[in-house]
Formats: C-alpha cells, structure tokens, sequence
C-alpha cells in the first residue's frame, strides 16, 4: 500500500462550514459498519455527516442479533430538517430494514431533489444482510428496491450477494459482472458499480462501474484480512464525500477504491469476530 499514491479530499478550513452530506442508514452499536462507518469516513474525508437513522441494530463483531426500525415518517422528517437547514451536497442509503422505509426515503428524496439528474447526487448501497448473513432488510422489500429506490440512484453499489438478490445473476467472472452492470443500469441506475470483492478466485479486487455507455474497471490488490467489517459502508460513503466536493462518478469511485484498500490495510481485530476496516489511516498523512 505504501506505494500508492495517497488521493485526499481537501480538508475545510478552521470556522469554515464545511461540505455536508447525508446517511441515510442504520446504527451499528459495534462502531464498524452502517452510520458509524459512514461518519467515520466522513470526517476523515472533511465531510460534515448528516444522518437519518432507519434501524438501531443489537450488533458486535460477531453479528447482529436483533434491530429496531424506525418509523419512515421519522426517517422522512430527519431528512426534511437536515436539507432544509443545513443543506447537502450528496446523500447515500444504507440498511434501509423495509419496504415501508425504502418508499418513504425514495419519495422525500423525489420531493427535496436527491437523486439522479438532481444537483445532489444518491448513492444507493442496497444493504441487504450482515456480513455474517444476518438479515438487514425484509424479503419482501426487494421489490420496492428495485422498482422505488435503484431508479433514484446516481450510484448503485451492491456486493455480489445483492446482485443475486437484485438481478438473479450469479456474478462469477468477467462476463457475468458486465451482464449484472447492464441490468442494474436498465433498473434505472444512472451509473452501477459491481463490486468485486468477494470473488475470491482472484488476487485482485476487480470493481466495474457502468453507465450504460463505458465499462470502468477498478483493479486493486486483494488486500488478505478478516477484518473487512463495515467495507461496503466505507466504500459508498467514500464515494458520497467524493460526489459532495464535486468530483465526477468515476473519480469518485476511483477516489473511494484506493480509500477502501487503505482502510483494509489497517483494518484491526475487535472482539472475538471481525474487526472493522480503519479510515484512522487519515490522521497518520
Ligand atoms: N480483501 C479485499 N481486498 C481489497 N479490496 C476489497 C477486499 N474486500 C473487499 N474489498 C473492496 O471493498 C469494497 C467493499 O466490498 P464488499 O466486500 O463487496 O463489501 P460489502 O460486502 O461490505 O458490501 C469493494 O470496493 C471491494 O472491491
Ligand atoms: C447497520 C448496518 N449497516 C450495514 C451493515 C453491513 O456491513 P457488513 O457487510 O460489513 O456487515 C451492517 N452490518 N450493519
């Protein structure tokens, strides 16, 4: 990692209101993933993070053992008072828990101007389970992801589990991550990464980015950790701060690959499961 070059957001200046955005996720009480590792990067990336809570969930290294959603008029209202005062520059989804949640968030996005062909870009990581399998939205709510939110997308990030989920496709190679990045974008995504990080028949970490145009393909050294807790959020979220100080979709992308891979590398343990990804790294350049 030391030889890579080290890509930085610029920093706000003192008493200077710095560039905003929004999470629109659920709690992690372990601190590695979801709103916690959305605010992490933020900060580290000179962002003031703005949230609105979907789900507190009962969660440590090992799992997640139980959540409470929150009402989506709650979630509408958090997002109607941070845009109206303090104002965004790009937003992202997380665990979004139900159908009910992912409607309201789609139409108060519809309603204060988030989303594709808006000045505030989403970026919608469709956060289906835990990495451990727990499940972190409803069954049925696939399909008000699919119809309700992936068209409001700027940027859709989904593993290769949510892309089975999503699509129906097994990504499993070169060919079938470039079928499931036509499907996503045909859903109504302005712009669909696949992400390849969980293909572990390779030494590369191979994310593809599609616009209905051009393949961008991220190659990145697999990084050989356990402790990947929490990557996706960081991955997204990077490119949230990305989009919110003003940098196109694939320098975004590329801004939050070598972001993530730095995170990866000095990930840590924590508990007696996996540890999460680190964006500390920052306070050490
Ligand atoms: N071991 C790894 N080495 C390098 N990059 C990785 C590794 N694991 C994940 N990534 C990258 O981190 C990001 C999040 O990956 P992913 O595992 O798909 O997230 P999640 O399952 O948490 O949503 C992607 O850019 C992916 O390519
Ligand atoms: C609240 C919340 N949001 C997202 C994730 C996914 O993160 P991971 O895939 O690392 O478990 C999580 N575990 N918890």
């Amino acid at each position: 990692m030391a030889h890579m070059p080290v890509d930085l957001l610029p920093a706000p200046a003192p008493r200077q209101t710095p560039v905003r955005a929004m999470t629109i996720a659920g709690s992690d009480s372990g601190g590695g993933a979801g709103i916690q590792a959305d605010m992490r990067t933020m900060a580290m990336c000179g962002v003031h993070g703005c949230v609105a809570v979907t789900a507190v969930t009962v969660q440590n290294s090992l799992g997640v053992s139980g959540f409470s959603a929150i009402d989506p008029a709650v979630v509408a209202d958090q997002m109607r008072s941070v845009v109206s005062d303090i104002g965004i520059s790009a937003a992202k989804t997380g665990m979004l828990a139900s159908s009910a949640i992912i409607e309201s968030v789609a139409a108060t996005a519809s309603e204060l101007g988030i989303g594709r062909d808006t000045p505030i870009p989403l970026v919608v990581d469709p956060v289906s389970a835990s990495m451990h399998g727990d499940k972190l939205l409803a069954d049925d709510a696939m399909d008000a992801l699919r119809s309700v939110l992936i068209p409001k997308a700027t940027v859709v990030t989904p593993n290769l589990d949510e892309v089975r989920l999503i699509t129906g496709i097994d990504v499993t190679d070169d060919t079938s991550q470039r079928a499931a990045a036509e499907k996503l974008h045909a859903m109504g995504a302005q712009w669909a990464v696949v992400k390849g990080g969980h293909l572990r028949s390779s030494d590369q970490s191979v994310d593809l980015l599609y616009n209905g145009d051009v393949f961008h393909s991220f190659p990145y050294p697999r990084i050989d950790t356990g402790d990947d807790h929490g990557a996706g959020d960081t991955l997204a979220a990077a490119i949230t701060c990305a989009l919110a100080h003003g940098r196109s979709v694939p320098e975004a992308v590329e801004f939050a690959k070598g972001w993530v891979s730095r995170c990866l590398e000095w990930a840590y343990p924590l508990g007696a499961g996996h540890g999460p990804v680190n964006p500390l790294w920052r306070l050490s350049v």
